[in-house]
């Protein structure tokens, strides 16, 4: 494994670049410094350096090495350092490292959800966590910056990072993969291009992720069209769990629990049991039927039933497209902690009778949706990074009406990106209205 040289990088597409084997235990936060550095092996390996014999623990600290970087010009500075992490994992209760791969790792949602990620905050205080960012040669300098500031910030948990350009270097033994990097939709590009255009990254990696990731990895997809992206992503990695699969709607949900909040006046954590049924776009259903405000229906609580079918709706639809309009971007900050919010619902167990949303594989859903798509539903979680769909759920005529048109419209994604995902030729039939939040 080749170690990037941070001023001159040079690589191929198959080198992964390990830029980082973080070293300061969490005893750095009382200006302690207690490590048991060693230098590297010639050829190095994120993993092999974490995975120390007990009998090398008692191995006495040594200074840390501190070689000029000219006269070595595969690592710098702390690049070089390693620890024994076992030793820490031991004492201080740590569970065992996990391998968390983030593709388009060099853009804006990236840049806020790495530090959360460091941080502890969405995996918890207690676990340890190795960072794989996945770039491009377009990005590979960003990535090295975003590396440097990871470094910079200290963070205890935070063992490893390294930067790569190639999926199958990247995504190896990962347990979670977020995939965030996709084209944004160009001046003229007709929504079938952009299908097929981030349709082909998924291809990739998806068949990465099939033949170098932990067999139980969990994967998110963020980059649009996220349903038909995951769609593509699980066709393409046979060998994963469909189930396993998630498109990020949790966004969506918070969108919906914010309006909800607002509209009856209470704070937004008053709101729970909001589904957003389908697709993450402009069809998607913000469920106010089943939602509740305090525990009561949202119906008994917000009586103007007008607003919740005509304002509320559209306007959760579109909030993605307004944000852009003000900001110039679309939102990076918000959905960082959506998809923050998408792992902790999976890495703890859901609160008693709530539920929260994410798009999944529609595999013997009890609810009458196409099988065969990804599609947001209402799950429920034990914490095992499992979930199960909730039965318990209420329709009626407008709520059924509006999930059979995002469901059409996922179909026609499907038809769309045939040759993609193994099931023959391509129809492009979509429907005209169809479009991402950030499309309006
Ligand atoms: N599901 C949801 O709720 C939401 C989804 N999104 C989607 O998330 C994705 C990422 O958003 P954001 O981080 O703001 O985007 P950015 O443009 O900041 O960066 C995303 C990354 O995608 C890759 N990328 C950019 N352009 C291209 C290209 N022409 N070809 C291939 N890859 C490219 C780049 O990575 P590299 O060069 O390293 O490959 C880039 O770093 C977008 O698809 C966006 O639509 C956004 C908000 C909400
Ligand atoms: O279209 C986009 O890139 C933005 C988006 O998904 C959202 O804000 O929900």
């Amino acid at each position: 494994m080749a170690v990037a040289e941070l001023s001159t990088p040079s690589y191929t597409k198959t080198h992964l670049f390990q830029l980082s084997q973080l070293s300061f235990s969490s005893t750095h936060l009382h200006s302690q410094r207690r490590v048991a550095f060693r230098p590297l092996p010639p050829t190095r390996n994120a993993r092999i350096c974490c995975s120390v014999a007990p009998n090398q623990v008692q191995a006495p600290a040594a200074p840390a090495q501190t070689e000029d970087p000219k006269n070595k010009p595969e690592c710098f500075g702390v690049f070089c350092l390693t620890y024994d992490l076992q030793a820490e994992e031991e004492t201080k209760s740590w569970k065992k490292l996990i391998n968390i791969a983030v593709s388009g790792a060099a853009g804006m949602i990236s840049n806020h959800l790495l530090f959360k990620l460091a941080s502890g905050e969405v995996f918890g205080p207690d676990q340890p966590i190795a960072l794989k960012l996945l770039g491009s040669e377009r990005s590979f300098q960003a990535l090295e910056g975003v590396a440097m500031e990871l470094e910079d910030s200290l963070f205890p948990l935070l063992r490893e990072v390294s930067i790569g350009i190639d999926p199958y270097e990247v995504f190896q033994d990962v347990e979670w993969a977020l995939l965030i990097g996709a084209k944004p939709r160009g001046p003229g590009m007709e929504r079938a291009d952009l299908l097929d255009l981030n349709g082909q990254i998924f291809v990739e990696q998806g068949k990465a992720l099939n033949a170098v990731a932990s067999h139980n990895v969990k994967v998110i997809v963020v980059g649009n069209p996220c349903n038909t992206n995951a769609l593509i992503c699980l066709k393409n990695a046979p060998n994963i769990p469909a189930k396993n699969f998630h498109a990020l709607t949790r966004l969506d949900e918070n969108r919906a629990k914010c309006q909800l909040a607002l509209k009856a006046g209470v704070f937004y954590d008053k709101v729970s049991n909001v589904t957003i049924w389908g697709n993450h776009s402009t069809t998607q259903v913000p469920d106010f039927l089943n939602a509740r405000i305090n525990g009561l229906p949202v119906k008994e609580v917000i009586k103007d039933h007008k607003w919740l079918e005509e304002e509320f709706t559209e306007l959760i639809q579109k909030r993605g497209g307004v944000l852009i309009k003000k900001w110039g971007r679309s939102s990076a900050a918000s959905t960082a902690m959506s998809i923050a919010d998408a792992i902790k619902s999976l890495v703890t167990p859901t609160p008693e009778g709530d539920w929260f949303s994410s798009a999944v594989y529609t595999n013997g859903n009890p609810y009458g949706i196409a099988e065969d798509l990804v599609f947001s539903m209402p799950c429920r979680s034990k914490g095992d990074g499992d979930y199960e769909l909730v039965k318990d759920i209420q329709f009626d005529d407008y709520l059924r009406k509006r999930i059979k048109r995002s469901e059409a419209e996922l179909l026609a994604e499907k038809r769309c990106v045939a040759h993609l995902t193994g099931q023959g030729i391509a129809v492009c039939d979509l429907p005209e209205d169809t479009m991402l939040p950030g499309e309006m």
